[in-house]
């Protein structure tokens, strides 16, 4: 199952916060779309859940319009909204009856995902007596009943403790191994690598990358090589790569210097006590979308007046290769 997103335009009072946006879904993958505060996430998943309409773009499943009564979509909203005086057990119930179980089916179904949350002892407790924590988890739980097709999720992450998070993670796992399509927002970096196969980075309502997670950092590594030196050798590391008349760049604990096999293979055998590692760079989510999104100016101001998007219709792939900003954290230390 593919969703495609095309062209999606929306203004707020005549102001234009998604600008033709596109890019595409696949099942069987899990998808993070991110962006800074105010870029437009929710916005895109209101406009594809229908909570309102998109002036003009579609959203297209396998090539057919995505019919949110048809297909089955489980959805996580970024305002979170349940029943706090109903139990778990009756209100996970109700809503997987909302999406066409059965009442005997969804009993079992909202058993089930208590359960896999570790939320047994709270079955029959009103949800307004859990943490925000717990909450959360029935929160998300509400998205994955009746077997949705597709999981759009906006912050789920937000107020899981690490523990929870990873009993979340581990869930989004299980739905993409069904091959069921799932796309997430997050700030959350670090589980974004861990979780994600493709990323969609959006910036002011425009598309800024779209694609496999790999491809996107091999390209922000900008065929740069890594050289990790023991701790307390990088001065020594990078002057060593400078006096041999290459280029040297430090970036954290590392040193940067473009690729060269034949050198690097006998710099790397020369100086092999003061190396812990060496190899392709690859920057981290973080530092990729710092480097895409850090500019100044916040998302949420009125009246950008960026160009609109040239790639319309199409994805874009623009990464961090052939960008440079002030915000990147790479300092130059020799040429
Ligand atoms: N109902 C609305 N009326 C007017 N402006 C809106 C409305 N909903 C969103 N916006 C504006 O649209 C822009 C995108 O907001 P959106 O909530 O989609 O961003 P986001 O990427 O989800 O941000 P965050 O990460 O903070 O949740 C913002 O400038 C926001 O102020």
């Amino acid at each position: 199952m593919q969703l495609d997103i095309r062209n999606i335009r929306k203004s707020f009072e005549g102001r234009e916060v998604l600008h033709s946006l596109s890019f595409s879904v696949s099942s069987g993958r899990a998808m993070g779309f991110l962006g800074r505060n105010g870029a437009g996430k929710s916005t895109t998943f209101r406009c594809l859940m229908q909570v309102f309409r998109q002036d003009s773009g579609e959203f297209l499943i396998d090539g057919a319009p995505l019919d949110p009564a048809r297909h089955r979509i489980g959805y996580l909203p970024e305002e979170r909204g349940m029943y706090g005086k109903t139990t778990l057990a009756d209100q996970l119930e109700y809503f997987a009856c909302l999406k066409g179980s059965r009442r005997k089916a969804a009993r079992r179904d909202a058993l089930d995902w208590i359960h896999y949350f570790g939320l047994d002892d709270y079955a029959s407790k009103r949800l307004e007596t859990l943490s925000k924590g717990n909450q959360q988890k029935i929160q998300i739980a509400q998205a994955f009943l009746a077997d949705p097709d597709i999981i759009v999720l906006d912050e789920p992450f937000s107020g899981l403790d690490p523990v929870n998070a990873q009993v979340f993670k581990e869930a989004i796992r299980h739905m993409v191994s069904l091959g069921k399509l799932v796309i997430f927002s997050s700030h959350q970096m670090a589980y974004v690598e861990e979780m994600c196969d493709d990323i969609t980075v959006i910036d002011r309502g425009h598309i800024v990358t779209s694609g496999p997670l790999e491809a996107i950092k091999a390209s922000a590594g900008r065929g740069l090589y890594a050289i990790e030196a023991t701790p307390g050798a990088e001065d020594a590391i990078a002057t060593a790569i400078a006096a041999a008349g290459r280029e040297a760049t430090r970036h954290g604990g590392l040193v940067l210097t473009p690729r060269d096999d034949a050198f690097l293979r006998s710099f790397v055998s020369e100086h092999f006590e003061r190396i812990a590692s060496a190899g392709d760079w690859r920057p981290s989510m973080q530092e990729i979308f710092i480097d895409l999104t850090g500019h100044d100016d916040a998302n949420d101001g009125a009246g950008h007046d960026l160009d609109e998007n040239p790639d319309d219709g199409a994805t874009s792939t623009r990464t961090t290769a052939t960008r440079t900003t002030t915000s990147s954290p790479t300092e130059r230390t020799a040429a």
